[in-house]
């Protein structure tokens, strides 16, 4: 039996602490609350992220994490991307110096313009070898009603990543192993750039045609910029691209979809963040970091920028479709 960690304790984390405990693994939570802990600790339900779903019994939580962090091998980040580097600090000195250290966020800092894996071996000194990440179609509330998915985890040391895949293959949850850790995380981290676009469009009323040409070109662009970073193609074209930004792009439960659309139907980006509930929307500030890197590596991406200049820059959306639909016309 696998003794995981899963620091953050928000719906994805909550839920994927589930799955490792399905899949026979033995699991603590780590969470920043007092109250969130013990809800899960006491009455195996995350009340404030995932309420509804019953934890199995098994799932154990604490404010504490050095208590979550106790023997662990695997060890699972799933706070938001911005707030990964100031927790790592706090977190290194408790990991295992063999643990493998997987990642769930899905953006790209701002600032440095790392990936997640990057700040990882950053901050611990871990070996790449030592730090995979998980992506794929996976909307927490849909796994937690245990409906099937799959899902890719990439980790240089494949070893390591099948370890990582027995310690949550369930009768719900099919994950893939992978070597493409940039493939991975650069189509995570886009696609809900993506999603915030497919939101905008339906907020302000268009429908399908829109969206499958956002989706579609979306995928074009953040294929041109994982390739340049060094991405397998076939990554993208795999689950954790195509497969999540699919998922991303057409869910109602989908938080980066939603605020897209509230940015769409005319409201404003406080608003938007009011409604969100405390919940991330990973894209509306990596929208910015991924902008950034693209300029950096000379790729075009048109949606990002596009999302960046709505979320940021004070760009309407109807103005934002019109410089869209305005560009140079070219080949596919
Ligand atoms: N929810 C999903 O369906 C889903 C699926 C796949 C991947 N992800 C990714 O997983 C990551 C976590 O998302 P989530 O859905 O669990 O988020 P969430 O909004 O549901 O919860 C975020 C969690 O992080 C904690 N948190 C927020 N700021 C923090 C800080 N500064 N320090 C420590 N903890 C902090 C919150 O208290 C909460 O426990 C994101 O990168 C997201 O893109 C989410
Ligand atoms: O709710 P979102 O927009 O953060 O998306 C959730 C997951 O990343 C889907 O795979």
């Amino acid at each position: 039996m696998v003794k995981a960690a899963v620091l953050g304790s928000g719906s994805w984390g909550t839920a994927y602490a589930k799955v490792l405990a399905d899949a026979g693994s033995d699991v603590t939570m780590w969470a920043r609350r007092e109250s969130v802990a013990k809800s899960i600790d006491s009455d195996h339900e995350n009340v404030d992220y995932l309420p509804g779903t019953t934890l199995p019994s098994s799932v154990r939580a604490s404010t504490d994490a050095a208590e979550a962090l106790d023997g662990a091998r695997v060890v699972v980040l799933a706070v938001p991307s911005q707030a990964l580097r100031q927790n790592l600090g706090e977190w290194t000195e408790l990991i295992g110096p063999d643990a493998t250290l997987l990642s769930l966020a899905k953006g790209i800092e701002t600032g440095t313009l790392m990936r997640m894996s990057q700040v990882i071996c950053q901050v611990t000194g871990a070996n790449p070898s030592r730090v995979g990440t998980l992506s794929g179609p996976n909307l927490a509330k849909e796994i937690a009603a245990e409906q099937p998915t799959a899902t890719v985890i990439a980790c240089p040391d494949s070893n390591r990543a099948i370890e990582l895949q027995k310690a949550c293959a369930t009768s719900y949850f099919r994950p893939y192993t992978n070597s493409d850790v940039i493939g991975c995380e650069i189509g995570g981290a886009c696609k809900n750039v993506i999603a915030l676009a497919c939101g905008m469009a339906a907020g302000v009323g268009f429908g399908e045609n829109s969206v499958a040409s956002i989706i579609t070109r979306g995928l074009a662009e953040i294929t041109r910029l994982g390739v340049a970073l060094g991405a397998s193609p076939s990554t993208l074209a795999g689950l954790a691209g195509v497969g999540d930004l699919v998922a991303t792009c057409s869910s109602p439960l989908s938080r980066n979809r939603s605020f897209g659309e509230r940015l769409g139907s005319g409201g404003s980006l406080e608003s938007a963040q009011e409604a969100a509930n405390g919940q991330v929307a990973e894209g509306v500030k990596s929208c910015t970091s991924i902008r950034a890197l693209a300029e950096s590596y000379d790729v075009e991406m048109p949606l990002t920028d596009a999302v960046h200049r709505v979320c940021h820059e004070g760009l309407s959306v109807p103005d934002a479709v019109q410089s869209l639909l305005g560009r140079r016309h070219k080949s596919e």
